[in-house]
């Protein structure tokens, strides 16, 4: 009994279930229509997996599997292309692979790593190695790019793939595909229609995100941020990772939303969410200064002691200056210290001003493609001012643990990472390494993603927590450190190095820095 692979296909279009895709290995032009090789999932490692040719709009559900292999092209056809041009000079193989690098071969020698301090590249790209072969190597050229393993037939909605052999079923070794002439024609072979969808594709997704429009722009190549990406609101949180429940959340009860100038928390020694807010050391009196100095040294302080100390609201009220209400007031803008805002179960009502950064970004962004190797970009499309609110850093809330094993899977050093370790309250609460929780914003997040870094950077990314009880979850926001003019790109400092501070020598992994800054310290990280 042959194996086969049934492949179930949606409406009247053979349109290809994504679960079932391997992965895209060729494609080809064929009577004006972009046709991919798709090379399918068998049940078991020891099957040879069957491929067959789809045009791109049978691939609509699976764009991001075409995605992949354009984005991996160049790689993907080199072995086989090297292979035909000794064997076979032609005039276009191996000058022009090596003169003209493609927009992709530059992708592909740029360097990109984490915005996190703490870790190294990482994170696991979909590989194309294909199952029951180690690797894309060209031996014996095929009779003919036509020729595929298995015999696809289409049978009441489903793809059926028979991975049979027999006198009458051409064979080819999965190993040898793309064939040198698979690989040359491929070379050759536009790839308009699929990248045209590409792009539509993330547009539609970009328009679906709640909250002001998100833009995408690229004037430099036809590329289009990773489709393997979903934008979400919050973090999600992923295995072994947990958060304070929010009915645990502890609010604050002596404050109203009609207090005075109906600004909500209004008095900092009222709002208990205040409670582990940093110390306005300036303004304490003696008595302060001597309670301060017992809780330096160790004294367990109670929550009416620490509410006793000066303390300061992290955002501007509505009554200041119109461009400055709801932004950081200096107290925080200059300074590390995390914000603690108040939440639903505070008693100072929706408007309070302790409240922003839970609301999430109120201003339009726009994703761009940077001209200067630095991959994605992001900017504003609107003047932002000093202390102005961007957006969260979010993804998927993952152990350490999981984040080393998902930074072990990635080999390559020129990999963007966007792990974020949540180490804020590491020393202050004596976390250990394990216990320290990491932000993966690769797959699943937002816009934030694509900022950049920059040795003099115009936003700074603060801590603002909902639940002072919560020192492993909270979030990762971005505020302008200084007024920002409209269509100017977002960066931040990956390092985060005060002014002076040297950075370790470059090592083997180092990057080198492309923000272009007059003070740039050269390396993204050593
Ligand atoms: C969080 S991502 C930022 C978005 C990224 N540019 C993209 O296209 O997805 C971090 C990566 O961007 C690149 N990058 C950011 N700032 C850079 C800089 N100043 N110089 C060189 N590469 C930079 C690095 O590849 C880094 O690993």
């Amino acid at each position: 009994m042959p194996a086969m692979v049934v492949i179930p296909t949606i409406g009247r279009g053979r349109r290809v279930l994504v679960d079932q895709v391997h992965s895209i290995v060729c494609h080809r032009n064929r009577n004006e229509e972009e046709q991919f090789l798709v090379c399918w999932k068998t049940g078991s490692s020891t099957q040879t997996p069957p491929l067959s040719w789809h045009s791109v709009g049978e691939l609509g559900r699976c764009l991001e599997f075409v995605q992949d292999y354009l984005d991996n092209k160049a790689r993907l056809l080199m072995p086989a292309l090297a292979l035909l041009s000794k064997k076979r000079k032609t005039p276009d193989s191996d000058t022009e692979l090596e003169l003209r690098p493609s927009p992709i071969d530059r992708r592909f020698n740029s360097s990109s790593r984490t915005p996190s301090t703490e870790r190294s590249p990482s994170v696991w790209s979909a590989s194309l190695a294909i199952p029951g072969r180690s690797n894309v190597t060209a031996s014996s050229p095929s009779p003919s790019i036509d020729v595929y393993n298995g015999v696809l037939d289409s049978k009441n909605g489903f793809i059926v793939a028979n991975i049979a052999s027999g006198p009458d079923i051409p064979e080819i070794n999965i190993q040898n595909v793309p064939t040198p002439e698979m690989a040359h024609a491929a070379r050759r072979a536009k790839t308009t229609i699929a990248e045209t969808l590409i792009r539509a594709a993330y547009h539609r997704r970009l328009d679906r995100v709640i909250g002001k429009k998100i833009f995408l722009v690229n004037t430099i190549d036809s590329s289009t941020p990773s489709l393997r990406f979903r934008y979400i609101p919050e973090h999600v949180l992923c295995d072994g990772v947990f958060r304070v429940s929010p009915e645990a959340q502890e609010g604050c009860d002596k404050c109203s939303p009609h207090m005075g100038r109906g600004i909500g928390c209004e008095y900092t020694k009222k709002c208990r969410c205040l409670e582990y807010a940093a110390v306005d050391e300036a303004r304490m009196d003696d008595e302060q200064k001597e309670l301060y100095t017992r809780i330096k040294g160790g004294y367990e302080a109670t929550t009416d002691e620490l509410l006793s100390l000066p303390k300061r609201f992290p955002y501007y009220a509505e009554g200041a200056k119109r461009q400055r209400a709801g932004c950081l007031v200096p107290f925080y803008l200059n300074s590390r210290r995390p914000i603690y805002e108040c939440n639903d179960n505070c008693k100072c009502g929706p408007n309070c001003r302790n409240k922003n950064v839970q609301f999430g970004r109120t201003v339009e962004l726009e994703i761009f493609k940077t001209a200067s190797s630095r991959g994605w970009g992001l900017r504003c499309r609107q003047k932002l001012y000093e202390g102005q609110f961007i957006d969260t850093y979010r993804g998927e809330i993952i152990t350490d643990a999981e984040a080393t094993r998902r930074e072990e899977a990635t080999s390559s050093k020129d990999k963007a990472s966007y792990l974020y370790s949540l180490d804020k309250f590491k020393e202050s609460e004596g976390l250990e390494d394990e216990d320290i929780y990491v932000v993966d914003g690769e797959y699943m997040g937002g816009p934030t993603k694509f900022m950049n870094h920059s040795c003099e950077p115009n936003c700074r990314q603060y801590t603002v927590s909902y639940n002072k009880h919560d020192p492993k979850v909270y979030d990762l926001a971005f505020f302008a450190c200084r007024d920002i003019e409209k269509g100017e790109e977002l960066t931040f400092d990956y390092l985060d190095k005060d002014e002076g501070e040297e950075m370790d020598e470059p090592g083997d992994d180092a990057i080198p820095c492309l923000c272009g800054a007059k003070k740039c310290r050269k390396w993204l990280w050593t």
